[in-house]
């Protein structure tokens, strides 16, 4: 079990310090072939990243998460990409919370390490609704994963479209639950995904995404912990949101809107402040 993977990055408490931060789920939409051409392409489009501008792999960091069936494979295809391509994050999209037993058809995230996973996500809105997470169970997880040298990406976010203040006080809950979970020097990356939002025609409004973050960053639970803390938004995300978001949040999390190579490469080229 890989138990001593160095951190994506060294902790830092400031927004001009915090690395961006930038990936997809393909949740369950493509097929094993259709996942090992997107990956192909991104990673293209990556190592020929045109000069002079810095590679986006320079600036931030990019994750693409995969089924579980093909996350070893990408794993693999990452690896033997061209440098700087070969540093994006390869994710899973949940784990079990224990590392060996039987608990069938349950994948164990001290495989998903052995693997070449980096990042595991835990509690999207759709394993909650459809697959009955909870706070709890996320927050074993995210215990797991830092205990096996990945990085938690917690999905958090209100189910009902609301104000901002009643939106910060539901995430809270779930923020406060995984944060009581996992050490506090743990580099942890938190989805700010409004539930409403997911699967829409579009993001949430920008006063609110950036309120409900501002709101999270401010308290105590996330403000005084020592590990790195990245907040990205989530939610029908695409090209063109970040600059209206920046400053707010450390970077994005993409489904529908990045399922076209370039559509993703226009994104990363925004995080990274490329175009
Ligand atoms: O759920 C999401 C990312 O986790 C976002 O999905 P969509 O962008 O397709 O709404």
């Amino acid at each position: 079990m890989a138990t001593h993977q160095p951190k994506l990055e060294a902790p830092a408490a400031t927004p001009a310090t915090r690395r961006r931060l930038v990936g997809v789920s393909t949740k369950m939409y493509f097929s094993a072939a259709r996942t090992a051409s997107f990956v192909s392409s991104i990673l293209t489009l990556l190592a020929t990243s045109p000069s002079p501008s810095p590679n986006p792999l320079e600036t931030i960091d990019i994750f693409i998460i995969p089924d579980h069936i093909t996350l070893a494979s990408v794993a693999r295809q990452v690896s033997a990409a061209p440098s700087p391509a070969d540093r994006v994050l390869v994710g899973a999209q949940d784990c079990h919370s224990a590392l060996s037993g039987a608990f069938t058809g349950a994948v164990s995230p001290a495989v998903l390490a052995e693997v070449g996973c980096r990042i595991v996500e835990l509690g999207h809105a759709e394993r909650r609704r459809l697959f009955g997470e909870t706070d709890a169970s996320v927050a074993e997880k995210a215990k797991a994963v830092v205990a096996c040298g990945m990085v938690p990406l917690v999905c958090v976010g209100e189910r009902e479209v609301g104000v901002m203040g009643d939106a910060a006080e539901e995430v809270m809950v779930q923020v406060r639950s995984v944060l009581a979970a996992v050490p506090g020097d743990a580099e942890v990356v938190l989805a700010y995904e409004p539930v409403w939002a997911i699967g829409a025609a579009a993001p949430a409004g920008v006063e609110h995404v950036c309120g409900v973050v501002r709101m999270v960053r401010g308290s105590d639970e996330v403000n005084g912990r020592i590990g790195l803390t990245r907040i990205v938004y989530g939610g029908s995300a695409g090209p063109g949101l970040f600059r209206r978001l920046a400053g707010e949040v450390d970077g994005l999390f993409l489904g529908r809107f990045a399922h076209e190579p370039e559509g993703f490469y226009k994104t990363i080229c925004e995080v990274a402040d490329m175009g």
